[in-house]
């Protein structure tokens, strides 16, 4: 029997909406020494950190016992050349745990503000994220800044949250703070969270909680396809993007964007596929990079699936192990995709 999630998704929408508003808020004050970087060379600021303490200590509190996976940990901050740093994160972390949302908190669940923590309290809310992973079971993702490249140029990033039970994603929330609420009018502002439960279908709120609106991704036209890609053309390949979208005679350039806000976008019609292919041997993809906007697109009536046509493996650890590449479509389109990313693959390796 399936299971309804409600108190999940609720606890999940509350707490990417507290790190939301704890993000956007350190963004217009984030000074030079507030970001570090890590030992794969990419960047990791206070919000990060801050927003993974806040995400992690909500979950704690409604869920003691689940295991997460999250992409940050606490080792230098623990540090003394990390003080400053911990303590600008435990006064972010703070503020973001005990001030009011307007719409959304109930005490019932647990997700209604909470008490300030201490330094070490959040300094373990932050480290709890460093379960392994695993095949059965309950688990949380937490990507608390995914994009951080595109955060720091004042672009797009994602706040991201997922529940897996047994392998499977169930649940899953993304936090847009800087995605227009609605393309075709950008003056409505920006700011959105998706969220989906298996089963139930998606759908987009405000940043406030307000206006939920179900999400669903519509047949596509040769007018209107495109490719969603990264920002960064050493997370995916653009060239390897630029000969499918010949073999598809794709004419329309790839919209380029940093994050999970692809799978949101994706899920509520814009362009028409979100390809991401390796751009070299030794990366692993992450799960809580692809876990929540998995759920969201394929509740949103698309396909999510490796380059080969795998579905992506999420109880293999920390990583999505031996999938290759991502494709994410509708499913009118997901099939011929895949087959011109095979053409592709054949192309380069009898090129070789
Ligand atoms: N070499 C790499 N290849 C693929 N993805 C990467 C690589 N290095 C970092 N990432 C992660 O790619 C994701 C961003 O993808 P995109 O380029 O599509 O926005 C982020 O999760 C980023 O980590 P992070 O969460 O730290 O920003
Ligand atoms: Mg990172
Ligand atoms: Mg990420
Ligand atoms: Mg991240």
């Amino acid at each position: 029997m399936s299971q309804s999630y409600a108190a999940e998704e609720q606890l999940a929408i509350a707490a990417v909406r507290r790190a939301c508003a704890l993000t956007s808020a350190v963004f217009n004050t984030l000074i030079k020494n507030e970001t570090l970087t890590k030992g794969d060379k990419s960047p990791v600021t206070v919000g990060d950190y801050a927003a993974q303490a806040v995400i992690s200590s909500m979950l704690h509190r409604a869920f003691p016992h689940d295991p997460i996976v999250g992409e940050e940990d606490a080792a230098e901050l623990r540090l003394e050349s990390g003080k400053a740093m911990k303590d600008r994160i435990v006064a972010l972390a703070n503020t973001a745990l005990v001030s009011p949302l307007a719409l959304g908190d109930n005490e019932g669940w647990g997700i209604g503000p909470g008490a300030a923590q201490t330094d070490s309290e959040l300094l373990d809310a932050i480290d709890r994220g460093n379960y392994p992973g695993a095949l059965t079971g309950r688990m949380w993702t937490i990507d608390p800044i995914d994009g951080t490249k595109g955060f720091l140029r004042g672009e797009q990033y994602a706040v991201c949250l997922s529940l897996i039970v047994d392998s499977i994603v169930q649940v899953g929330v993304i936090g847009c703070p800087n995605l227009p609420v609605d393309p075709t009018h950008p003056e409505a502002g920006t700011g959105c969270i998706f969220s989906a439960v298996r089963g139930q279908g998606a759908q987009q709120f405000t940043l406030s909680g307000s206006d939920p609106t179900p999400v669903r991704i519509p047949a596509s036209t040769p007018e209107t396809f495109n490719f969603l890609e990264s920002v960064e053309a050493a997370h995916s390949s653009h060239s390897f993007n630029d000969r499918v979208s010949t073999l598809l005679n794709v004419t329309r350039s790839p919209t380029r964007m940093d994050s999970q806000a692809k799978y949101g976008c994706l899920a509520r019609g814009e362009g028409g596929a979100y390809l991401r292919m390796p751009t070299g041997v030794g990366y692993r993809e992450k799960i809580w990079d692809h876990a929540p906007g998995q759920i969201l697109v394929e509740e949103a009536g698309g396909i999510v699936s490796d380059s080969r046509g795998k579905p992506l493996d999420f109880g293999l650890g920390r990583t999505l192990g031996e999938n290759f590449g991502v494709i994410a479509a509708g499913k009118d389109v997901h099939g011929r995709v895949l087959v011109a990313v095979q053409q592709a693959l054949a192309d380069a390796k009898a090129k070789a």
